[in-house]
C-alpha cells in the first residue's frame, strides 16, 4: 500500500482522469491537471452585511449535452464473474492509475498503485474499473471528503464535530448560536464565515425550537457547498464536473422542495444573493454524489467524496465503504475480474425492490436494473413478498412481465400492488416505532409485522435487526438471560443467511453480525450451554419463518454448518455427483435453488418442533414469564450472576464442533473487520474464544 499525501509531484493521477472523463462526454484533450491548482483562503464575510453574492455561473461548465442513450449491458451485477470484455462500449480510460494528493488541501487520497482507472458509457456516465484483478478484502481507496455535513433529517448535531447532541444538553455557538458540544470544540467544520452568515437565524434567541434546527439541518449543506466553491477555484472546478442532474431536477418534486426551503431559505433568512440554478446544481451534487455515513462517534452524518463518487450502484455490488478516522474507505467486498465495474450500494441491503427503486430515482435519478432488482424473489430472498391472506400459508410474489399484479405461490390468488402496498404501509407505521425500541417493544413489534407482512418481507428482518440490536446493546452480554443469548444467536443467524443471498461477501454487515453470533455463542457457551434450547423456546404456531429459520439453524448445529456452509456443501455434492470436475458459477437462479433446497428441508423439520414446541411453549412461556418478575424483583446483575452460577452448575457437555464453528466463526469475523474499529472488540472476543476452546479441546 502507497501512502502518498501532500504529493505535490504527481501530475496523472486519477483525479485527472475524472477530469477527462467529463460526465456528459467521453475523455477529451486533458484541461489543467488539479496538482497545480492552488487554494485560496476564504474572505471572512462581515458581520453586518445586507447580501452576499454568490453565483458560480454553473452554465459555463464545459460539458456537452449529451443526451443518455439505452442501456448498455452494464452494470453485471456478478461483476467477478464477467470477463474484461463485456460491453460497455465505453470510451478508452485515461490512462492514470495512481490516486495522489493534489495541492487541493480538501482531497487527500491514499490507494495502492493500479487498482482502479474511471471509465465512461453514454448511459452509466463515468465509473470506476478494476484495472487489475482485486480480491475480495482489498483496500481500494481511503479518502479525506470535501465536506462532512450533518444528515437531514438528524436530531440537532454539532455544525463542528457532528456529534449528535441530545436535546437540551448542547451549548450555543459563541457567534452563530447554532448546535456545538462544546465552547471549544477541536471539530473543524464550522468555519467563521458560515457562523457569520448563520447569526441571521437568530438561533441565539431560541436555540432548541425544533423547526429553526431543522431549517439549519436543510441550509447548511448547501451553504457549505456554496462557501467551499467560493472558496477555492480549484475545489470549485472539481465540484463542478461531478454529476448533478440539474437539467431534470428543478421539474420533479425534489425541485419544488429545493425552490421553497432551500432558495427561500438562503435568500430570505441567509440574505445571499444566489442564483436558482446556482442552488438546484448545488443541491444536485450533493444528493447526487454525497454518502450517507456513520462517524467516528457513531453519529450519522454525509460526506462528499470526489473520487469514491466515481463508483456506480448496483444493489448485488462487489464494493462497500465506510467512514473511518476521518476518511472514507472503500474496500473490495469481493473478487473483482480486471475490467469489471467496482459497485457499491447507494441504498440499504434490507431495503425492498419498491423502497430501493424510489430512493435511486428521487435523489440519484435513475432506475436500477440489476439482477436483484430485475428478479421478483430478489435471488431468492423474498424480501418483498408478503403474507398471501387468502391461504395464509404462502407469499405473494410480484409479476416477473408486470409489477402491478401479485400472484400467490401457493393459491394462485392474484392481487393488485395497491393492496400490497396498503399492507407495506400499515408495516411502515409499526416500524418507526422500532428506533430505540427495549427487547420487549421490539420482539412486539417484530411479531405484528410478521402476522402482518409474512416472515421473510424486509422490514420484518429490519424488525430482527432492531431486536438483535436491543438484545445485545443495552446490556452487558453477561447480564443477559440466556434465552436472550439465544435469541441473539438465532437472529443473527438468520439474518447472515439472508446476507449470503443479497448482500455476500467480505461485508460489513456481515462482520458484524458474525461478532454479534460469535459473542453471544461464547457467552453461552462459557455457561455451559449451547445454542440448541433455543429452538424448542422460541417455536409459535403462526411463525412459518422463524421455524424454517430454527430449521435451518437446526441442521447449522448439527454439522456445524450455517446456511452457506450447508448450501455450498449440497452445491459440491450435487456437482460431483454429476460429474463434473469443478464448481460452477453461482449465479442467482442456483442461489434460489439452494434456498429452496433449505427451505424443503426446514419444513420436515418445521413438522418435528412444531409438535415438540406446541407443548413446551407453553411451559417456557410460563418459565419465562416468571423469570420475568424476578428480574424485575432483583435487578439485572444480581439475575445475571445468578443464572451464570446455575448454569455452571448444570456442566452441559460441550461438543468440539460447538467450539470449531465458534472458532470459525471468530476467524471469518477477524478477517472481515480487519480494518474496523471493532477490531480491537474482535481480537478481544477472539482471545476468549482461544481460551474456551483451549478449556473444550484439552489443547
Ligand atoms: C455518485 S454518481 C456516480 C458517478 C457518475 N456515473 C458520474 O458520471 O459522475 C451517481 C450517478 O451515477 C449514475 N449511476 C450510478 N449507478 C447507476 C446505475 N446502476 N444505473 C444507471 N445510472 C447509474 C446516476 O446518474 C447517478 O445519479
Amino acid at each position: 500500500m502507497e501512502v502518498q499525501q501532500q504529493d505535490r509531484g504527481h501530475s496523472k493521477c486519477l483525479l485527472d482522469s475524472l477530469r477527462q472523463t467529463q460526465k456528459h462526454n467521453p475523455p477529451s484533450a486533458p484541461q489543467h491537471t488539479l496538482c497545480t491548482l492552488q487554494h485560496h483562503h476564504a474572505p471572512i464575510a462581515t458581520q453586518n452585511h445586507t447580501h452576499t453574492t454568490i453565483d458560480h455561473h454553473v452554465s459555463t461548465t464545459p460539458h456537452h449535452n449529451h443526451i443518455p442513450s439505452m442501456p448498455q449491458h452494464y452494470p453485471p451485477t456478478t461483476v467477478q464473474h464477467h470477463t474484461p470484455n463485456t460491453p460497455y462500449h465505453d470510451t478508452p480510460t485515461a490512462s492514470h492509475h495512481h490516486i495522489s494528493t493534489t495541492p487541493l488541501h480538501h482531497i487527500t487520497t491514499i490507494h495502492d498503485h493500479q487498482k482502479m482507472d474511471i471509465k465512461w458509457t453514454p448511459h452509466y456516465g463515468r465509473y470506476m474499473v478494476a484495472s487489475r484483478d482485486i480480491s475480495a478484502g482489498e483496500v481500494l481507496l481511503r479518502e479525506a471528503p470535501l465536506l462532512v455535513l450533518p444528515k437531514l433529517d438528524s436530531n440537532p448535531t454539532c455544525l463542528s464535530c457532528l456529534k449528535r447532541l441530545k436535546h437540551e444538553d448542547w451549548c450555543g455557538c459563541g457567534g452563530c448560536g447554532g448546535p456545538l458540544c462544546h465552547p471549544h470544540c477541536p471539530g473543524s467544520n464550522h468555519m467563521a464565515e458560515e457562523c457569520s452568515l448563520l447569526r441571521r437565524l437568530d438561533l441565539r434567541k431560541a436555540p432548541h425550537i425544533d423547526a429553526l434546527l431543522k431549517e439549519l439541518n436543510i441550509l447548511i449543506g448547501p451553504l457549505r457547498l456554496l462557501l467551499l466553491m467560493q472558496e477555492s477555484l480549484s475545489a470549485r472546478d472539481i465540484l463542478l464536473s461531478l454529476e448533478s442532474h440539474k437539467e431534470k431536477r428543478p421539474k420533479m418534486a425534489i425541485g419544488n422542495f429545493i425552490q421553497e426551503y432551500i432558495l427561500g431559505g438562503l435568500r430570505s433568512r441567509l440574505g445571499l444573493e444566489v442564483n436558482p440554478d446556482t442552488v438546484h446544481h448545488v443541491c444536485g451534487i450533493l444528493d447526487t454524489n454525497a454518502f450517507e455515513v456513520s462517524l467516528d462517534e457513531g453519529d450519522r452524518g454525509r460526506a462528499l467524496c470526489v473520487l469514491a463518487s466515481m463508483m456506480n450502484h448496483s444493489c448485488l455490488p462487489n464494493a462497500q465503504r465506510w467512514y473511518s478516522e476521518g476518511q472514507i474507505v472503500v474496500q473490495a467486498s469481493r473478487d473483482i475480474a480486471e475490467g469489471c465495474p467496482i459497485l457499491i450500494n447507494y441504498t440499504q441491503t434490507l431495503w425492498g425492490t419498491q423502497a430501493r427503486a424510489t430512493h435511486l430515482s428521487t435523489f440519484k435519478m435513475f432506475l436500477c436494473k440489476c439482477e436483484r432488482c430485475a428478479d421478483p424473489t430478489e435471488l431468492g430472498s423474498h424480501l418483498s413478498s408478503v403474507r398471501c391472506r387468502e391461504c395464509d400459508d404462502d407469499l405473494l410474489v410480484p409479476l416477473a412481465e408486470s409489477r402491478d399484479h401479485w400472484r400467490c405461490r401457493g393459491c394462485g390468488v392474484g392481487v393488485d400492488s395497491g393492496t400490497v402496498e396498503i399492507m407495506v404501509r400499515a408495516g411502515a407505521g409499526a416500524l418507526s416505532k422500532l428506533r430505540e425500541a427495549d427487547i420487549t417493544t421490539a420482539s412486539l413489534i417484530l411479531e405484528h409485522l410478521k402476522k402482518v407482512l409474512g416472515h421473510s418481507h424486509y422490514m420484518v428482518m429490519q424488525a430482527k435487526q432492531a431486536l438483535l440490536h436491543a438484545i445485545v446493546m443495552n446490556s452487558k452480554l453477561q447480564d443477559l438471560a440466556s434465552e436472550d443469548l439465544k435469541k441473539a444467536v438465532y437472529l443473527s443467524q438468520d439474518l447472515l443467511d439472508l446476507t449470503f443471498l443479497v448482500e455476500p461477501g467480505l461485508t460489513r454487515l456481515r462482520g458484524l453480525l458474525l461478532y454479534l453470533l460469535a459473542e453471544a455463542h461464547t457467552e453461552l457457551l462459557g455457561r455451559g450451554e449451547s445454542a440448541e434450547e433455543h429452538k424448542r423456546g422460541k417455536t409459535t404456531k403462526d411463525d412459518v419463518g422463524a421455524r424454517k429459520s430454527e430449521g435451518r439453524m437446526e441442521q447449522s448445529l448439527e454439522d456445524g454448518t450455517s446456511l452457506e456452509g450447508k448450501a455450498e456443501k449440497k452445491q459440491e455434492e450435487e456437482e460431483s455427483r454429476k460429474g463434473k470436475g469443478e464448481r460452477s458459477q453461482v449465479d442467482g437462479k442456483s442461489l434460489e435453488g439452494k434456498r429452496e433446497n433449505i427451505r424443503g428441508e426446514g419444513k420436515s423439520k418445521e413438522k418435528k418442533i412444531k409438535g415438540e414446541g406446541e407443548s413446551k411453549e407453553e411451559k417456557i412461556k410460563g418459565k419465562g414469564e416468571r423469570k420475568e418478575e424476578k428480574i424485575k424483583a432483583e435487578g439485572e446483575s444480581k439475575e445475571g450472576e445468578e443464572r451464570r452460577k446455575e448454569a455452571k452448575s448444570r456442566d452441559v457437555p460441550i461438543s468440539p464442533q460447538h467450539i470449531q464453528r465458534l472458532l470459525n466463526q471468530v476467524k471469518e469475523c477477524e478477517s472481515i473487520l480487519q480494518f474496523d474499529r471493532l477490531l480491537p472488540n474482535v481480537q478481544d472476543l477472539s482471545s476468549r474464544v482461544q481460551v474456551l476452546a483451549a478449556h473444550h479441546l484439552h489443547v
